[in-house]
């Protein structure tokens, strides 16, 4: 057999089916995708290959998807911290974005997103801001993956000035990346109390007919329930369940609040939930009842939100307080195991983004986005349990080597289709002017 590049490792997580470990194991790669999974010495024997890679000491996952964030909003990272989502958002984040926001800002922006987050193993992302075609754009010269939103809001902004014309963008956008190997669109209207009914029927309908996703902030805190219900008699579910939004193809972001009869519908209905646990602590928003879902069966993956509110894309990070925080939340130790965090990072980001027959395991057939962390520090030994070291104790820093569809992006910790100082650079003259 002949393949363009082998990758040994020491360990492997596949995160398939059976949540297999393997151990001095090789991913044959060809046509950027996984053809073979073999153990080492037999590799060696029966494959030639154009490329080798040694990884004694790593371990190797498949890659992280963030399956929530604004990219471009880490320009606005540390801008202003330690208040609520509505203090937040409408004294600070949105006159800000007013002022701001353009499509420079959302290149620029997005640049160091892609950035930080390769460099942190991430290597797919599922993107709700402004100019999404600028985004797209970056993320896909920097040779990552990404679901790109289609936003849709009630209010006019720099990019769009009607729900129409939100939606007429977002029509050319789908059109624009048909077929595209790494960028797909998904429906992003950006939450109940922002889009009125009409527009969410009809981002329901044309989901359905393109056969996208739709991505939506959702019970985030326990006011905007409140409020809802105060207002129009209805929660927020409900209302979005009687538009036709709550389905196999809805990605609900943070889900603070949640009714048994809720979790119930949303295991039946095979919709996802993307929970976003440190920007939930940070904004005090609530907490995602993740175990409980879990146990229901309901697929729940992860993210970061955007860096204004976390304050990093840090995925290996995001696993971590998720396993912490669903045990103190359950108050039951063995809720979220190491490997389930892994699952929620991974294929279950799949999954939320219908990618799940491509991506978020390492599978034959599936594409080879592929990261290698090298465990060999101090505070990763003595290594008992890869996937502990992975998820409790590993950081960004050792993340070496990253692929996407087969393609090298990281190599020994360096970004190999993105200049680190000029990226760094842009950012720093948006700070400057953003901050005097
Ligand atoms: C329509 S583009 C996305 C819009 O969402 C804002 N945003 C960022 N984080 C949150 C959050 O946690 N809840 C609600 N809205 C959020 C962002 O600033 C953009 O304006
Ligand atoms: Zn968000």
């Amino acid at each position: 057999m002949h393949a363009e590049l082998l990758i040994h490792a020491e360990w492997i997580l596949t995160v398939d089916p059976e949540n297999r470990q393997l151990t001095d194991h090789t991913i044959a790669i060809a046509d950027g995708r996984i053809r073979a999974i073999l153990p080492y010495e037999e590799a060696r024997r029966t494959i030639r290959a154009e490329q080798t890679v040694e990884l004694p000491g790593h371990v190797l996952i498949p890659g992280l998807i963030n399956a929530h964030t604004h990219a471009a909003m880490t320009l606005l990272r540390g801008l202003a911290d330690d208040l609520p989502l509505m203090t937040w958002l409408h004294e600070h984040i949105w006159p800000t974005e007013g002022r701001w926001v353009d499509a420079g800002f959302v290149a620029d922006g997005t640049r160091l997103a892609v950035l930080e987050m390769l460099r942190g193993g991430v290597t797919c992302y599922n993107d709700m801001y402004f100019h999404p075609e600028v985004s797209a754009q970056v993320t896909d010269e920097a040779g990552m993956r990404a679901v790109i939103g289609m936003i849709v809001v009630d209010f006019p902004t720099g990019y769009a000035a009607s729900p129409d014309e939100y939606i007429a963008k977002g029509l050319a956008l789908h059109e624009r990346y048909r077929d595209h190997p790494l960028i797909r669109v998904a429906w992003a209207p950006h939450a109940p109390y922002s889009v009125s009914d009409a527009p969410l029927q009809r981002v329901a309908t044309l989901a359905f007919e393109l056969g996208v996703p739709v991505h939506i902030h959702l019970h985030e805190t326990r006011d905007e329930v409140e409020n809802a219900v105060n207002a129009h008699g209805e929660r927020p579910f409900a209302r979005l369940d009687r538009l036709g939004l709550i389905g196999p193809s809805l990605a609900s972001v943070h889900m603070t609040q949640l009714e048994d009869a809720e979790i119930v519908r949303l295991a039946e209905t095979g919709a996802s939930v993307v929970h976003c646990p440190e920007s939930n602590l940070k904004l005090a928003s609530g907490f995602c009842p993740v175990a409980k879902l879990l146990e229901a069966g309901v697929n729940v993956a992860l993210g970061t939100d955007g860096a204004a509110s976390n304050n990093d894309l840090n995925l290996l990070g995001e696993m971590r307080t998720a396993a912490l925080l669903g045990k103190g939340v359950s108050g039951s130790a063995s809720a979220v195991p190491a490997t389930e965090a892994l699952r929620m990072a991974t294929i279950n980001g799949a999954r939320a983004l219908g990618l799940d027959s491509e991506i978020g395991s390492i599978e034959l057939g599936k594409s080879a986005d592929l990261v290698a962390l090298d465990l060999r520090d101090p505070h990763t030994q003595p290594l008992y349990h890869p996937v502990s070291q992975l998820v409790y104790a590993a950081g960004r820093h050792q993340v070496r080597q990253v692929w996407v569809r087969g393609r090298q992006v990281i190599r020994d910790g360096v970004p190999t289709t993105l200049h680190l100082a000029e990226v760094l650079s842009e950012a720093q003259i948006w700070g400057a002017r953003i901050g005097g």
